[in-house]
């Protein structure tokens, strides 16, 4: 079976039909992930789990130890993207939190706090190539990395509380952080998912793309912005910026996770997923 790969050079990013030039990354088998670097140790990292890249712990898991990996490769640079040109990442696996035990929902969230410490404090740069939609944990994905680039005429946000619950404070900080304190409660409190340009225009997405291999070419023109800044200093800078959050995340992270978990365990809760659930079935239904 072919299937589309990419190959970065110096100049770029080319969207190629061929695994010859890549060097995959060797030190992890992933069921999950494809992880290709080139010659200047940049590595694209792309989910493929199927039909939605929805994040399950299994995918998280192989999501967090590439980025040790990444780490201690002293890799300078990455790209999170999707298999899809439909979905970047549907959000944490809804079936993991549904009608789940609550030691299965916090290792899903628990990890996916662990991620969060290492994407957004990795000393290397990091941009979302957004092929596709990004609503929940999928956003939250991108709003890890530096910078975000999203292909045209998706939706991307933080649809939480359609769901019955609340998006955890850090997450909350990290959008306030993202998109202004205004913007950040009209949007979380009615779970607004952006189209790309409303993204755009609220500053949730820094640049959009007409399609996958224009969202290559502007991820590698921002990883090309660093070329001639010292790294140390680069990543001294954003150490600075992020340590508070990442701070607060590394300390509590186990009270996080209890407060998830509680929430999400509620009644209510549990049946405004179910609920959720059928809407998202009907609308299939509909749709054929
Ligand atoms: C500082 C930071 C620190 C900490 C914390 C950070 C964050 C924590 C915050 C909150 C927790 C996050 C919670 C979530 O992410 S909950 C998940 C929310 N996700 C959604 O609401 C998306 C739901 N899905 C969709 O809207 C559509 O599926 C989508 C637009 C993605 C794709 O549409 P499409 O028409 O292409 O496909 P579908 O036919 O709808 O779906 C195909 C297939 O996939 C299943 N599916 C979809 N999404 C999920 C999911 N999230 N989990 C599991 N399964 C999913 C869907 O049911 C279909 O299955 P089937 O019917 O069997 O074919």
């Amino acid at each position: 079976m072919s299937s589309y790969v990419y190959k970065t050079t110096r100049r770029g990013v080319l969207l190629a039909k061929t695994v010859s030039y890549q060097v995959r990354l060797c030190s992890g088998n992933f069921r999950h992930l494809e992880v290709l670097k080139d010659e200047n140790n940049v590595a694209i990292v792309t989910m493929k789990r199927a039909p939605v890249n929805s994040l399950n712990t299994e995918l998280l898991t192989e999501i967090s130890s590439v980025l040790t990996d990444l780490e201690e490769t002293k890799c300078s640079g990455m790209i999170l993207t999707s298999f899809s040109d439909k979905v970047f990442c549907s959000g944490l696996d809804i079936y993991e939190i549904f009608k789940s035990k609550p030691s299965a929902i916090g290792t899903s969230f628990s990890t996916l706090l662990e991620v969060f410490i290492k994407l957004y404090g990795s000393t290397f740069p990091t941009v979302a190539a957004i092929t596709g939609h990004a609503p929940a944990g999928g956003c939250v994905l991108g709003l890890f990395c530096e910078y975000r680039i999203m292909v045209q005429n998706f939706k991307i946000g933080l649809n939480e509380d359609q769901l019955g619950f609340n998006a955890p404070s850090p997450i909350v900080k990290l959008m306030i952080n993202t998109i202004g304190h205004r913007n950040a409660e009209l949007a979380l409190t009615s779970g607004r998912l952006f189209t790309t340009s409303q993204a755009l225009q609220v500053g949730l997405v820094d640049e959009i793309a007409k399609d996958r291999t224009e969202a290559f070419e502007k991820a590698d023109g921002f990883l090309r912005r660093f070329e001639m800044i010292p790294p140390l200093a680069r990543n001294f800078t954003k150490q600075s910026m992020r340590r508070a959050l990442l701070q607060d995340v590394t300390i509590n992270r186990e009270k996080y996770t209890e407060g998830f978990v509680s929430m999400i365990s509620l009644h209510e809760v549990q049946q405004s997923i179910a609920a959720y659930l059928d809407n998202l079935k009907n609308k299939k239904r509909n749709a054929h």
